[in-house]
Formats: C-alpha cells, structure tokens, sequence
C-alpha cells in the first residue's frame, strides 16, 4: 500500500486544538537561510550590576541594529535561530553539561528523591514518560529536572547596590539543593548555567525590543523577577536492535516516515509558552521544526508543512521565538512547533532555558505592531496565565502543580506596586 504523501499533526494552542497538513517525506536539514546564525559579536552580554549592554567592538548602535534586524527576519521566518558568540564561557556550559550527565546517571532512587512533585514549585526530577505534551503522539520519552526563578539567585538582585523586593521572592528555594550534595559541584554548576542564561537572555530581549522598532529598555521593568525556567533533559538512546532498524528504513528511505512511528518521541510537537527559549543541544540531532514546505502558499487555506531539522551547531545556542512574544507581536514573530526524536543509540541531552516576563505584568500587544488596518488581535495578559490557560482550554484541568505554583507568584506580585509595563 502506497504511504500517504500527508498527514495530520494536531497542536494543543491558546485557542485549542488546531491541526497542520504535514508532509511524511524524512526529515530534511534546515538550511542555513531558514535557520540562520545571528553572531552576537563576542562581547553581547548584559551587566546586571551596571545595567547596559556593552559591546568590545565596534559601533555599538551600528551592530546592535545589524543584530536586531536580523533577529526580526528570523523572528518572522521561522522563528527559530543560533547564536553564536553568546558570551556564555565554554566552562559553565561543559560543567553544567557534565553535572547533568551525573544526575540522570544514577540509580532511579536517587533521582526520585528529588522528584518535582514533592516540591511546591514543581522544581527537580521528572521521571521517564511523565509528560505527554502532546496527546495525538506517544508519551515523551525523556527525564527531566528543572529549576525555575529564584531570586536569591539573580544576579541583578546581588552585590552591594542590590534592593531586592523581599516581597517577591517566593517562600521556598530550590528544595532539591539538599538532596543532590552527593554529586559534588551539581548545585555550582547549576547555578551558574542559569545565571548565565538569565544574563544572556535580558541582553536579548533587548534585542527583541530593538527588533520589534521598540526602545531598547523597552522590556526592561518587566524583565525583573522574570520568568526563567532552566531545565536538564535527557532522551533516552534507543536499542541496538532499534537503532540498526531505524538507520536502515532511513538508507532505505523507503518508509517516508523513516522509522518514527515505530519509536517514541522524544518530546511531542508543540510550541514553546513563555517569550523566548534558549536551547544547548548536544551533537545528537533530533530536534526538528515545523516549516511551511518549499512552493506552499501561505494563502493556501490548508498549506503543506514539512519537518526540518535544527542541526546542532556546536558552540551555539538555539533560540526560538514562544508564545508569549507571538501574541504579544500580533502574530509578526512566529512561535514555531517543534518536536524531538532520539534516533541513536546513545542518550541525547539537552539544556532549554524558557525566559518569560514578570508573572503578574500584564502586556498588551506592542504599539509598534498595530495600526488602523491591524488591529490587536488580543486581549492584554499575563505570562504567568498563559501556562495554566492552555491546560484549561484543552484539558479542561489545571495541574496542581502549575495551580499552586501561579497562585503563589500572583499572591506575592498582587502585595507588591504593580511595576511599570510598558504595553
Ligand atoms: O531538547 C530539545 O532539543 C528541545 C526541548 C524542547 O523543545 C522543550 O523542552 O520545550
Ligand atoms: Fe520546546
């Protein structure tokens, strides 16, 4: 029997279910144009402590609206690009990268110590198959562990001049702290990834700011207690066995879908939630992005898209555009569905960092992305509701997990002056 040319993906959204007409062909390599390299120029970096963004080299306002204009272009396309030059030091990345190898690879017992469930933020270890992101796949196949927000921890409420809003910081810490001393260096490294990507990630919403023809510090009152979610996955490899078969229906290309419906994915096909994410991928592959295929019309009613893959660019970080900054950019940037699958026989690991705005600002669409013809499309929200919407709309439940942990972020920003939004 010939293998259908399509099919459907069904996508859980704001506005509920939606489906996409998707080619079965193999995934393809994205090429360079799609998913392009934005250099931040090596010295791109925010300095919490003096509050600007410096660059080494250069005409700072030259580079940062060469950058900020490619942002934009990548932003509309596929909403997926690298960064290179990031200013992240090799030696954080590697330790964290190495400090999450040793957690995931210890007895199952030490992990479920840790597990997110008995923390009231949800933070820790997710075990193997615990998340099924998307319901019309399989459940994913990978173990997690994630530390969100902590202000005690950001560096621009550190250091002599720092005025932290005592108020703001929830009640508990990163309870696992405790619990993973047997792996010296683990809780180090950690903390000094996420910094790091916290740094890095308020230098780009400047960027996003500049790149959305908004005044640099645009995003800055709402980026002080923001949204940062680091987490440590890891897919497990396939088996031998399972490995030669896949490599050998890929050569073969004679099952269009080269072996995936025979295997679980790694994490199903969905769109990210908060603004932006920044993601360190090792040189597995297997992420994979939802592009509109070559010669498909966009005034198609029902175009074709096809899977395209997010090669790993080693010295890189991937950042892709979420919902979040979707919405509040009238649909211009693109928050793309992506999916992964590991198709080796080793462990794939990977290091996501979700940056949202503060919980309780509430945005509206950007002025600079309305106007009489386009109105905003959306009512002003905030991001820390977005989360539990989409389990509402399309579960019609809200994980506790999720409930108690916005709830107490919007008990803690509703006693404090609401700060400055911008929108
Ligand atoms: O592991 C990856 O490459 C991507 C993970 C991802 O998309 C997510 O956690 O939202
Ligand atoms: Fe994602």
């Amino acid at each position: 029997m010939a293998t259908p040319e399509y099919m459907r993906v069904q996508l859980n959204t704001l506005a509920g279910h939606e489906y996409r007409r998707v080619s079965t062909a193999p995934t393809r390599p994205a090429t360079a144009d799609e998913i392009p390299v934005i250099d931040l120029e090596d010295m791109w970096f925010y300095s919490s402590r003096s509050t600007v963004m410096l660059n080494s080299r250069g005409t700072p306002d030259a580079a940062k609206k060469r950058i900020a204009t490619a942002i934009r272009k990548a932003a509309t396309g596929a909403g997926f690009f690298y960064v290179s030059n990031h200013g992240i030091p090799d030696r954080v990345t590697d330790e964290a990268v190495s400090q999450a190898k040793r957690f995931f690879q210890q007895p199952l017992a030490n992990k479920m110590r840790v597990h997110s469930r008995s923390d009231p933020l949800g933070n820790g270890y997710s075990p193997l198959y615990s998340s099924f992101i998307n319901r019309s796949e399989t459940k994913d196949a990978k173990e997690g562990f994630n530390f969100r927000y902590l202000t005690e921890y950001d560096p621009l409420h550190q250091g002599p001049h720092a005025n932290p809003d005592p108020t703001r910081a929830p009640g508990s810490s990163w309870t696992w702290e405790q619990q993973t001393r047997n792996l010296p260096g683990f809780n180090e490294a950690t903390i000094a990834w996420w910094q790091s990507c916290l740094e890095l990630s308020r230098g780009l919403v400047r960027l996003f700011a500049l790149a959305l023809d908004l005044p640099e510090e645009y995003f800055d009152d709402i980026t002080t207690y923001p949204g940062s979610d680091g987490l440590y996955i890891c897919y497990p490899g396939l088996s031998s066995e399972e490995a030669k078969e896949a490599k050998k229906k890929e050569d073969a290309n004679k099952d269009k879908d080269a072996g995936k419906k025979d295997i679980d994915v790694g994490i199903g096909s969905h769109t990210d939630m908060q603004c932006f994410t920044l993601l360190w991928q090792d040189e597995s592959g297997g992420l994979e992005v939802l592009l509109p295929q070559t010669g498909s019309s966009k005034r198609d009613s029902d175009p074709v898209y096809e899977w395209v893959g997010a090669t790993p660019r080693p010295g890189t970080l991937v950042v892709n555009i979420a919902d979040f900054l979707q919405r509040l950019s009238n649909d211009k940037f693109r928050s793309t569905v992506h999916r992964v699958y590991n198709r080796k026989q080793g462990a794939r690991y990977s290091m996501p960092f979700f940056f949202g705005f503060n919980y309780d600002a509430e945005c509206a669409v950007v002025p600079t992305c309305v106007d009489e013809t386009r109105p905003a499309k959306y009512a002003p929200i905030s991001c820390g509701m977005v989360g539990p919407c989409i389990f509402f709309r399309v579960y019609r439940y809200i994980p506790s997990n999720t409930l108690q942990w916005r709830d107490e972020r919007m008990q803690l920003a509703r006693s404090v002056p609401r700060p400055q939004a911008n929108s």
